[in-house]
């Protein structure tokens, strides 16, 4: 991977603010209906574990019924499936495809073949690239190749925006409890956003299941984001509040990243690789962080 190609892959992604990521099982009508008017920036409609194997075709109904009336794309809507290696996984694919949806989440990734697999379906029914692709970190082998999973996303053409974390799906297959800060998982957790920030991905925590524990969820929201997540998954209204403060941009930011764009497009510092503003040093490396969280900040929800 040349650096050239490499920044290619990472500046074709979209860019969205990504703080409060709410799952709404795709069988549940009245929280479907409720998407549109809650202030998270995301929403991730669910096939997989939320439905059970019986309302699978409903599930799928209810979707493209919801996606195929008129709905604002001010946030990003999101279709997890199930494992294409289940039963389910390829009609969900092609489902989902259907629907377009801002991007598809693909559970229980293990491999950059994983990735791979999905890439070549997702082409099969969505020829404009429109359709991003999503990847649940959550199975033994997937945290232990996380690497070469996030490269599948900086190949020509690849839709790998995002890694989501799945610590039940972790919990469950490795034993390790969750509570108490979550201390025996954190390693696999940075694992996960190093990965992710080595091919330029975003990184979304896990759910915390207790939706009544406002404090707790609090504590995790500003553990999440001190480790560097771009937000958090949700599984309830309540913890939207919650994770907006926890993971939003403060306002000095937004009006320092406007400063360095402003700077940086004076006729005086075209060209320049790095300039001082108010005193400080500041490169062009400065100047795509500030674009980046100038475009986050106009899709806070
Ligand atoms: C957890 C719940 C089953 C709780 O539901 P409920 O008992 O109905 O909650 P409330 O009575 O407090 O609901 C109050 C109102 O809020 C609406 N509501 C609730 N949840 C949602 C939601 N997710 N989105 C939108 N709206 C929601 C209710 O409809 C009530 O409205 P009203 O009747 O008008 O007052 C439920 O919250 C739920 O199903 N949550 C999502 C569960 C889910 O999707 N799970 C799968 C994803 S998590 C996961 O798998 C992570 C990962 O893979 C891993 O391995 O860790
Ligand atoms: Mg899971």
């Amino acid at each position: 991977m040349t650096h050239a190609q490499d920044k290619t892959a990472k500046q074709a992604r979209p860019v969205w603010a990504r703080r409060s990521v709410l799952y709404i099982p795709a069988n549940n009508a009245r929280a479907m209906e409720k998407a549109e008017g809650l202030c998270c920036d995301s929403v991730i409609f669910d096939l997989e574990d939320a439905v059970g194997p019986d309302d699978k075709d409903e599930a799928r109904r209810a979707l493209s019924k919801w996606f195929a009336a008129a709905r604002n794309r001010e946030k990003e809507y999101i279709i997890r499936i199930n494992a294409l290696s289940s039963p389910w996984g390829r009609e969900d694919l092609e489902a989902a495809c259907a629907c377009r949806p801002s991007a598809i989440l693909l559970p229980k990734v293990n491999a950059a073949g994983d990735i791979e697999q999905a890439e070549a379906l997702l082409s099969q029914c969505d020829d404009s690239g429109g359709v991003r692709l999503w990847a649940m970190m959550e199975t033994p082998r997937g945290i232990a190749n996380a690497i070469s999973i996030a490269d599948a996303g900086l190949k020509t053409g690849s839709r790998l925006d995002c890694f989501v974390v799945g610590t039940n799906d972790l919990a469950k297959e490795t034993g390790v409890a969750i509570p108490e800060g979550r201390r025996f998982m954190t390693s696999w957790l940075m694992q996960i956003v190093l990965a992710a920030r080595a091919a330029g991905l975003d990184a979304l925590d896990g759910v915390y299941n207790d939706f009544r524990d406002t404090e707790g969820f609090r504590a995790e929201c500003a553990e999440g984001r001190l480790m560097g997540f771009d937000g958090k998954t949700l599984i309830h209204p309540l913890q939207i509040e919650p994770a907006n403060a926890a993971f939003g941009l403060s306002p000095q930011a937004i009006v320092d990243a406007r400063e360095i764009a402003q700077a940086f497009a004076m006729p005086e510092n075209k060209g320049k690789g790095v300039i001082r503003i108010n005193g400080r040093m500041v490169e062009r490396l400065h100047l795509e962080q500030a674009e980046k969280l100038l475009k986050k900040a106009a899709t806070q929800q």
